[in-house]
């Protein structure tokens, strides 16, 4: 596996592979990596001969008051993984070369971006778009694979891709939990031990909630007592739980169409995310 850090030498690297024929996949991460980033790269591999993994800790994508001093960084089990699972290449730019001297444009959209964590993120999907598309630009890759345990994150990329006309397949993969529920996250490393028990109430709530959502339940009934459940078990503030058109994510109040169940609470000092699809069987 080649480790890269210039441009110049990315693209070098990635015209190489080009010539090979195959497609390049691209992954792109923020390191600390977890059998959830794992499964990206695996399915990668299913979709192009070649995979480009990046490590970028994005500051444009935290807000003044989060956690970028804190998060996780470990480059050197990240490159064995890395090295173990067939990726070709690692780009990990430093911040100087991804926003150099002078650099002043930032990629904004309306829509998909502006509730859930665009409320209570102000600014965060605007440096994830801005990134990713200068990852698009980058690596230019054939494919390009995100989790589904960032559903925003996800549909704010599938929009900007479409809007911008980026020749880059973008493919979804399901989330990857752990054996009690919990999803998979870089940042499940902040928990405590007891955190970590109580985080459990997350996945159950929203599973929970789902099912009575299926069951004919009261959307908001049902939305309220997941709401309950994550206060009891000391979620506290509760950004959201909320059933959104899994398109658009536009807030819905009947389960009209397929929909996706999402949620955010802090734990502590860990601010938690996930989501399940909610899907009507006559749809
Ligand atoms: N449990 C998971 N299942 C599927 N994909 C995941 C999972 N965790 C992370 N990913 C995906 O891996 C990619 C890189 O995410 P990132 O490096 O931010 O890791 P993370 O675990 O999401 O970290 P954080 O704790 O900051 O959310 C993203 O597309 C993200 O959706
Ligand atoms: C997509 C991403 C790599 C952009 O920094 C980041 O938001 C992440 O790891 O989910
Ligand atoms: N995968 C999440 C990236 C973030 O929270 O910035």
């Amino acid at each position: 596996m080649q480790l890269i850090r210039e441009i110049d030498a990315l693209r070098d690297a990635v015209a190489t592979l080009r010539q090979e024929g195959g497609g390049v996949a691209l992954v792109p991460t923020m390191g600390a990596l977890h059998a959830g980033h794992m499964a990206l790269v695996a399915e990668a591999k299913r979709h192009a001969a070649h995979v480009v993994v990046s490590i970028f800790v994005n500051p444009t994508q935290f807000g003044p008051n989060e956690d970028l001093a804190a998060y996780p960084r470990r480059e050197a089990s990240d490159s064995r993984m890395l090295e173990e699972a067939g990726c070709e290449l690692l780009w990990t730019p430093a911040v100087e070369v991804m926003y150099p001297e002078g650099y002043a444009t930032t990629v904004s959209m309306a829509g998909v971006s502006e509730g859930l964590c665009g409320a209570s993120r102000p600014g965060h999907f605007d440096g994830v778009a801005t990134v990713v598309a200068k990852l698009f630009n980058q690596v230019r890759p054939d494919v390009a694979l995100f989790g589904e345990k960032d559903y925003q994150q996800l549909a704010v990329i599938r929009r900007m891709t479409r809007d911008l006309d980026l020749p880059v397949e973008v493919i979804g993969v399901p989330t990857q939990r752990d054996a009690d529920g919990l999803a998979l996250s870089s940042r499940n490393i902040y928990l405590s031990d007891e955190e970590r028990v109580a985080a459990r109430a997350l996945p159950r709530a929203l599973g929970e909630a789902a099912r009575a959502i299926l069951e004919g339940v009261d959307i908001d009934e049902a939305l309220a007592t997941a709401r309950g459940k994550l206060a009891a078990a000391g979620f506290d503030p509760i950004d959201y739980v909320q059933l959104c058109d899994a398109e658009t994510l536009q807030p819905l109040s009947s389960l009209s169409r397929p929909s996706r169940l999402l949620a955010a609470a802090r734990l502590g000092r860990t601010r938690l995310i996930d989501n399940l699809p909610v899907v009507p069987a006559h749809s």
